[in-house]
């Protein structure tokens, strides 16, 4: 593993201005004799990231907020990773504390085997991170300039990863203003460097914040595409934060839902979606006439009520007992199905299942 420059300095400048961090820590001269210890005898692991017991809270006493309590993970070489949950609950800190830019009050962080708290340099040396969808880019280099820099700054000879940058630029749709100043790009493709200057160095793992914020359709699909051809290919790891649940269930292998601090769900994508127990039914009949509506609203989640000339389109939102209650109902009242059309639910309905929250994260 490759050491940074100066990571003390990097760190420091990223999150001071609320903007891409580098994670890093101390860098007492003891530290880079054990660091080179460590580098030396540490082992490639499939878990490239372990959360032991985190915990963290804000304040004392009775007004303390448990921001992580007590999180467990492990995450393995080359898995993209999503990160849900409502506001509040804890993504962020979690996050800060692994990236060691928060001081947790208990539990441990490792990277690749490596302890981050005795061992940051070491640990946070192939770690990444654009945090806050936000970005700091040096408007006045030219984007090439700017991946070279990050990539000096990740303790990375430039020239020697000349070919990662052609690759990120071309596959980002960069390449063609490589040679402009970052000031004079758009909005979403100051994100684009943003993101291609977190990849410059050559970073394993990578944690990303609202990476796709700000981008468009296309240049949101042209990175997903990317994220998962660096984790096939390159084993890069991703920690992935986003509100928009369709790039977490087109991208992620593996989600993690926080609430209140905690870990309530860790799954793949399959098993969330496959284990949830919502249905969305639309049903279109001639036989709905006011009665038999005003009843089904008493008894049924109707998400629309659309009268027809002769009837009417209803869809509801029912588990699968509700479901049979539904069907069991309409076949009491003697109904005729005109049209019934199941839609399978997605992350974002297996998300307000398992939070039981309204919001969207
Ligand atoms: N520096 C701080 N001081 C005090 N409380 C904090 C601090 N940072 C976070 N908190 C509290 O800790 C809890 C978790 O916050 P955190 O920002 O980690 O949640 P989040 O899941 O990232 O939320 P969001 O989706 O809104 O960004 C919240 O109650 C928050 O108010």
């Amino acid at each position: 593993m490759t050491g940074r420059t100066d990571p003390e300095s990097t760190a420091h400048r990223r999150a001071e201005t609320g903007s891409q961090a580098t994670a890093a820590g101390r860098s007492a001269d003891h530290e880079e004799a054990a660091d080179d210890d460590a580098t030396a005898l540490a082992e490639p692991a499939d878990t490239v990231v372990a959360v032991e017991g985190l915990g963290k809270r804000f304040g004392s006493g009775p007004d303390a907020t448990v921001a992580v309590d007590d999180v467990s993970l492990s995450i393995d070489r080359g898995a993209i990773v999503g990160l849900l949950g409502p506001n509040g609950a804890g993504k962020t800190t979690l996050v800060k504390s692994i990236l060691g830019m928060v001081l947790p009050d208990e539990g441990s962080v490792h990277i690749d085997g490596i302890d981050a708290r005795e061992r940051p340099r070491a640990a946070y040396s192939r770690v990444d991170a654009l945090l806050e969808g936000a970005r700091n880019d040096y408007w006045r280099l030219t984007v090439r300039e700017n991946l070279r820099y990050f990539a000096t700054v990740s303790g990375v000879d430039p020239d020697s990863v000349q070919a990662r940058h052609d690759r990120l630029l071309e596959r980002l749709d960069l390449a063609a203003h490589a040679d402009v100043a970052v000031r004079d790009l758009s909005r979403g493709m100051k994100q684009k460097v943003s993101l291609a200057s977190v990849l410059a160095g050559g970073a394993d793992v990578v944690f990303l914040d609202e990476p796709t914020l700000g981008l468009d359709v296309e240049s949101a699909r042209t990175l997903q595409t990317e994220l998962r051809r660096l984790a096939a290919d390159e084993g890069l790891t991703v920690v992935l934060s986003s509100h928009n649940m369709d790039v977490v269930e087109t991208v992620c292998d593996r989600v993690v839902i926080m609430s209140e601090g905690r870990v309530i769900a860790d799954d793949t994508v399959e098993a969330l979606l496959g284990g949830s127990d919502t249905h969305e039914i639309h049903v279109t009949s001639a036989d709905f006439d006011d009665g038999l509506l005003a009843t089904l609203r008493e008894r049924f989640a109707l998400a629309v009520v659309d009268r027809r000339d002769r009837g009417a389109h209803v869809a509801a939102t029912v588990d699968s007992d509700g479901l049979y209650d539904l069907m069991a109902t309409l076949r009491a009242h003697d109904v005729t199905l005109d049209r019934v059309r199941t839609v399978e639910p997605d992350l974002e309905d297996v998300f307000v299942d398992i939070t039981g929250s309204g919001e969207r994260r």
